[in-house]
């Protein structure tokens, strides 16, 4: 472990090119990375093992926040939220990338590299990671149903 990482990113083929390019992107701005694959672009891999992989590092705490990348952000963002713990969302828009945090405390951003290009990939990658969580009364009421939701399912098994 490696406590000066800042975040955590993964992606399949589909979003393999893209989060290369992100990365030093981000890098650049200051950010600390943990890449967790894939370290190669491999085919034909698939997406929920990395998203297994970030939303479990995301969850133990290790890292606060992790972006996810695959074709269209849509299936890893499904498998990343099988997690406890993790609220996982596509943004393609830099409200949404921003909102989501501030709002619902998303914690995994998730993009899809056949449907968005790098500027603005890096944009909303920003959006995400400076956003903070607005711990007011009614954000926190409705953070608290989600958290109560995902116990109570943790219950029925
Ligand atoms: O977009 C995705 C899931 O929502 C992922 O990138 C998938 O891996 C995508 O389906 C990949 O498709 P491919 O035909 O295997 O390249």
């Amino acid at each position: 472990m490696n406590n000066g990482h800042q975040l955590a990113v993964a992606s399949d083929h589909g979003g393999f090119a893209l989060k290369q390019a992100l990365m030093p992107l981000l890098q650049r701005e200051g950010y600390k990375i943990q890449d967790l694959g894939a370290h190669e672009f491999l085919q034909d891999d698939d997406y929920p093992d990395y998203a297994e992989k970030l939303a479990r590092e995301v969850n133990s705490g290790r890292v606060k926040k992790g972006i996810l990348i695959c074709g269209s952000g849509a299936g890893a963002c499904m498998a990343a939220n099988k997690i406890p713990g993790i609220r996982a969302s596509v943004c393609h828009d830099s409200y949404s990338a921003h909102q989501a945090v501030e709002h619902d405390d998303m914690n995994v951003l998730c993009l899809g590299a056949r449907v968005i290009g790098l500027s603005l990939a890096q944009e909303l990658a920003v959006a995400f990671l400076k956003a903070t969580f607005r711990d007011e009364p009614r954000y926190r009421r409705r953070l608290d149903k989600m958290i109560e939701i995902e116990r109570r399912a943790l219950l029925d098994h």
